[in-house]
């Protein structure tokens, strides 16, 4: 391809890191919400903040930078670009997208640049999705995990991404503005001051505990003008079920245990709950829904590095001692929950999820390293934050500290 030919986009090739795309993947995974057109799924940075999951940015940090210095140098900005929007956008099975620029409403006329990261890859992970441009070249983009497409969000650069056939086509989505009152960073930064410098928030064991935003947005329905709570699924447990773990928690009610009030259920995953699978619950009480699906998702990011139940330690128990069946919590009136319709979960979540490998060599003392591995992992993460943002305050902008 001549780059002088077309100077108005880019394509380039493992700009991201595998690691990087698995790490994105498992934010996404655990943080996501409905999105804004149907059968979408997207994780905002402000989202993540407004969750207890500020330390999540991390991750994104010197991406943002990379991606920025890469806008910039390759369409020639004499001045400084403002990132405008952040975030992770899943796209399953329905979702597609006509001819469109980037800035074709009157509220998105600030974007002058858009990035889009591939995450994950077409054929092994979706069927479908595959980007075109209206005109000149490349005509098309076929998604693979690590690529990136930067273009001019103007009418030069019309584009299109084909109806998803199966699976979840993820990207990093990102775009800039000349407007500096847009930009996204000046918003973050003071969202995050809010939550992080009110209170002793550091005091509590775990400050990095997920905390749940309202229950309508992690509900998926097919016809989402409808408001028709009956059909559908929360995508917190829908996450978890597509890879055969459950929740279980003691405080239903009778009333909310009827099959038809799975919208009402979806309250009850505010609430402490423990996790299961095939039967056997994970001994230690999780703090709401969100908290075992994060885990659950790490445990997919890192099953390949994992130890061997051997060289785990004994620190983390044996099998016995970290599970227990349903009967073991007949006092407790421990149920098992359903929140919603699992035909419609395995249609949206369900292709090629559940890894075999995965499932094979699950146990719980596997598990249990998992929980104080993703612990580690969190904690770090706030650490780093904690120490980046006066430097943010001071600078008005997030970059990596070095720290
Ligand atoms: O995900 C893509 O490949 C492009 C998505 C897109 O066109 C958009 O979000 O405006
Ligand atoms: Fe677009």
């Amino acid at each position: 391809m001549g780059e002088s030919e077309h100077p108005l986009r880019l394509i380039l090739h493992d700009f991201l890191s595998q690691n990087l795309c698995k790490e994105l993947e498992f934010i996404h995974k655990s943080c996501c919400t409905v999105g804004y057109r149907p059968n979408v799924f997207s994780t905002t940075l402000s989202h993540l903040i407004a969750t207890n999951c500020g330390h999540l940015l991390i991750p994104f940090v010197s991406i943002r930078e990379r991606l920025k210095d890469k806008v910039e140098e390759f369409f020639g900005c004499e001045y400084e670009l403002f990132i405008e929007f952040t975030g992770l956008i899943s796209w399953t099975k329905g979702a597609s997208i006509g001819w469109h620029s980037d800035d074709n409403r009157s509220y998105l006329k600030q974007r002058d640049f858009a990035a889009v990261c591939y995450l994950n890859n077409h054929g092994k992970d979706f069927k479908g999705g595959v980007f075109h441009f209206q005109d000149g070249e490349p005509t098309s983009v076929v998604p693979v995990a690590g690529d990136l497409v930067i273009y001019t969000a103007d009418s030069c650069n019309i584009h299109s991404v084909d109806e998803i056939i199966e699976g979840e086509r993820l990207t990093l989505t990102l775009w800039f503005t000349r407007d500096s009152s847009y930009d996204e960073d000046v918003k973050l930064i003071s969202l995050l001051s809010q939550t992080l410098l009110s209170g002793s928030v550091d005091d509590r064991p775990f400050p990095f505990l997920p905390s749940p935003a309202s229950s309508n947005m992690y509900w998926f329905s097919q016809d989402q003008a409808s408001h028709d709570h009956q059909e559908g699924f929360d995508i917190r447990w829908a996450r978890i079920h597509v890879l055969h773990y459950t929740f279980g928690t003691t405080n239903l009610t009778i009333n909310d245990a009827t099959s038809d009030s799975s919208f009402h259920l979806s309250e009850s995953l505010e609430k402490p709950l423990r996790l299961g699978r095939q039967n056997e619950f994970f001994k230690k009480e999780f703090a709401n829904g969100l908290h075992p699906l994060q885990v659950v998702q790490f445990y997919c990011w890192k099953a390949t590095e994992l130890p061997t139940v051997n060289n785990i330690s004994d620190e983390f128990g044996n099998v016995k001692e970290l599970s227990c069946s349903l009967e073991d919590f007949k006092n407790d009136s421990l149920n098992v929950m359903f929140l919603g319709d699992q035909k419609l979960v395995l249609s949206i979540f369900g292709y090629e999820s559940s890894d075999k490998k995965l499932q094979s060599s699950f146990n719980w003392a596997h598990f249990s390293y998992v929980v104080a591995a993703w612990e580690d992992y969190s904690l770090q993460l706030r650490r780093e934050l904690i120490t980046s943002l006066p430097h943010w305050r001071s600078n008005h902008s997030i970059f990596a500290t070095g720290t």
